[in-house]
């Protein structure tokens, strides 16, 4: 017998596209999560990454395209996928007439799993109100009451929409946590946020969507070292007006994007770790002369920000 080794992809899209009418959510979208990978699902509102989440739980179907999780299309072998996935939706409302503990009894008994009910409800901060109404909840108890629903099966992969959004810097730092702790035992954990600035301390990777499509995708790291040497060197010069043979070449200097005057200060976008002190040797010996520089480093939300820019607006 011939022993196939698993598949070393948690999530796999291919070419996947989801329509509503006229309207195209996800657009032949094609995405891998690896095994123990922590995915940052980034994008503006609209961009298709709730339906994206609801084509992998299997809440909608693809148009075209299809759905892999752990290798299984969630179509044809729904319980193998869903006893291995804890899922925290967009749109999670509790019954408000079940407690906050009788919500995770529920998902303990659809899963047959033996769960320390007490443990769960302390990591999540609801222990105090685990015998409440989960109906009388806050946005952020509920969202953190979905969290523990999604982790009582022990699953192998979290899929979680917008855990974060909307909750106080003390909800949020403890979401971030469990995400971090989940991912450290092993666990893959597909997040989606429109804000970097809410999952760029956690991810190994990130991708941004915008109008259903897959606008980049890169490792945190790589999008820090790229951004690292893309930055704005702000010259207040001596003489004024700078004239349009100087910027000229400045802008004819390796690595310089765009070189623009501002009142008495050339403001120029460059890249690339030696090419500010090319700038300024060129500046100089021009007739402007050099009064003062300053550097101005891009931030990743910057990036974020340009990338959904970039394309289509
Ligand atoms: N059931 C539906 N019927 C019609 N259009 C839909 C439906 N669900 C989503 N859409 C449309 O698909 C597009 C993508 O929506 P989606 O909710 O997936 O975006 P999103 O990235 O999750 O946005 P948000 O951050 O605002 O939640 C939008 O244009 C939306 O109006």
């Amino acid at each position: 017998m011939t022993h196939q080794p698993p598949n070393p992809h948690a999530i796999d899209l291919d070419a996947v596209t989801r329509t509503f009418g006229d309207v195209t959510a996800v657009a032949d979208l094609d995405l891998t999560v690896r095994r123990g990978e922590l995915y940052g699902f980034l994008g503006p509102n609209g961009a298709g990454k709730t339906t994206t989440i609801g084509l992998l739980l299997n809440f909608l179907q693809p148009t075209r395209g299809n759905v892999r999780l752990f290798g299984h299309d969630p179509r044809d072998e729904e319980v193998a996928v869903k006893t291995r996935t804890g899922a925290l939706p967009q749109g999670f409302t509790p019954y408000s007439r079940l407690t906050g503990r009788e919500h995770l009894e529920f998902v303990r008994s659809v899963y047959g799993v033996d769960a320390d009910l007490d443990r769960f409800l302390k990591r999540v901060g609801l222990l105090e109100a685990a015998d409440r109404n989960a109906g009388a909840y806050s946005h952020g108890m509920t969202r953190r009451l979905g969290l523990a629903m999604a982790l009582v099966g022990s699953p192998d992969l979290l899929i979680l929409d917008e855990p974060i959004a909307g909750l106080d810097p003390e909800g949020a730092r403890r979401v971030r946590e469990i995400i971090r702790e989940e991912n450290e035992r092993g666990v893959t954990v597909f997040v989606s946020s429109h804000q970097l600035t809410h999952v760029e301390a956690l991810c190994d990777r990130v991708g941004i969507l915008k109008d259903g499509r897959l606008l980049m995708q890169s490792s945190i790291a790589d999008l820090r070292a790229e951004l690292d040497s893309a930055s704005s060197l702000i010259v207040t010069v001596e003489t004024k007006p700078v004239p349009s043979s100087v910027r000229a070449r400045v802008r004819a200097v390796d690595g310089v994007q765009d070189a623009r005057t501002t009142g008495e200060k050339l403001i120029v976008d460059y890249s690339g770790p030696d090419t500010h002190a090319e700038i300024i040797s060129e500046l100089a010996e021009s007739e402007c002369g050099i009064a003062d520089f300053e550097i101005e480093r891009a931030s990743l939300e910057d990036a974020f920000a340009a990338a959904i820019d970039s394309n289509g607006n």
